[in-house]
């Protein structure tokens, strides 16, 4: 049986947040923001490792007490200058004692609304799939195209356009090979596509933000309150 090891890209610098520190480490209701998607992660029971990549130089993750997220945590200072290098850099450290048909779950340290239920369905969707897939919401406003002005150069239609998320769930040999032919990508189906194959499309809600603006904390501090009610 293939294992499924998430691997958590962190070395962002948070530029568009503009903080004073990493947004990954800021508090969000209550704890570090990363906290919140590797605490679920940690706690499924189909998730075998959790590997984050962290800058080579954070000095904060040492900051926080993670002994409670128990023994599938697994800090690398393996980041790289975009997200995909530290993807590219945390796979080179799985290779050394996973499986090349193991499955990797590439998810955000931005997106601290994962929840259980979201990676059920990603991992019973996939289970089968011989490409595998991301997470992703289809899209509901009307789009425009602008131009360099920010006017409208056009409508453009919708009906297959979706918004990629994360986790992005591939095969562990298939996406090194696919980061490695194509580098310069901002998630890992493009790599796939790039190699192509056709990643699945598995429907998420917009729970599943990622922390860009800050703005986006409110939000996520109240889907995580809800998601904690509902539980
Ligand atoms: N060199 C990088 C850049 C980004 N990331 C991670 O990739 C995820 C998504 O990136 P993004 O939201 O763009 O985060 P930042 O790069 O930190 O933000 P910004 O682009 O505004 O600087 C985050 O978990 C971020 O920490 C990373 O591991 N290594
Ligand atoms: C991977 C991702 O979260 C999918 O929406 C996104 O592409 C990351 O992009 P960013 O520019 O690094 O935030």
């Amino acid at each position: 049986m293939p294992r499924h090891i998430a691997l958590v890209p962190a070395a962002g610098s948070g530029s568009r947040f503009g903080a004073q520190m990493p947004k990954q480490y800021l508090p969000l209701a209550g704890q570090p923001l990363i906290r919140h998607a590797l605490a679920t992660l940690c706690a499924h029971p189909r998730i075998d490792r959790v590997v984050v990549a962290l800058a080579p130089e954070d000095l904060y993750w040492q900051g926080f007490d993670w002994t409670a997220l128990g023994p599938k945590l697994m800090p690398v200072h393996c980041g790289g200058a975009s997200r995909a290098a530290s993807v590219r850099n945390g796979l080179w450290e799985i290779a050394g004692w996973a499986r090349p048909e193991d499955w990797v779950l590439v998810h955000d340290a931005a997106r601290p609304c994962l929840s259980a239920a979201m990676l059920d369905t990603l991992i019973d969707t996939l289970a089968d799939d011989p490409v595998g897939g991301l997470l992703a919401q289809k899209v509901a406003d009307t789009l425009k195209r602008a131009d360099g002005a920010d006017r409208v150069e056009a409508t453009v239609p919708r009906d297959a356009m979706w918004q990629a998320q994360t986790p992005q769930m591939f095969r562990l040999a298939r996406l090194a090979d696919a980061l490695d032919r194509c580098p310069d990508v901002t998630d890992e189906a493009s790599a796939i596509e790039a190699a192509g194959l056709r990643p699945r499309l598995v429907a998420a809600g917009a729970a599943n933000l990622k922390v860009t603006w800050p703005e986006d904390m409110k939000l996520a501090e109240l889907i995580l309150q809800t998601q904690g009610t509902d539980a």
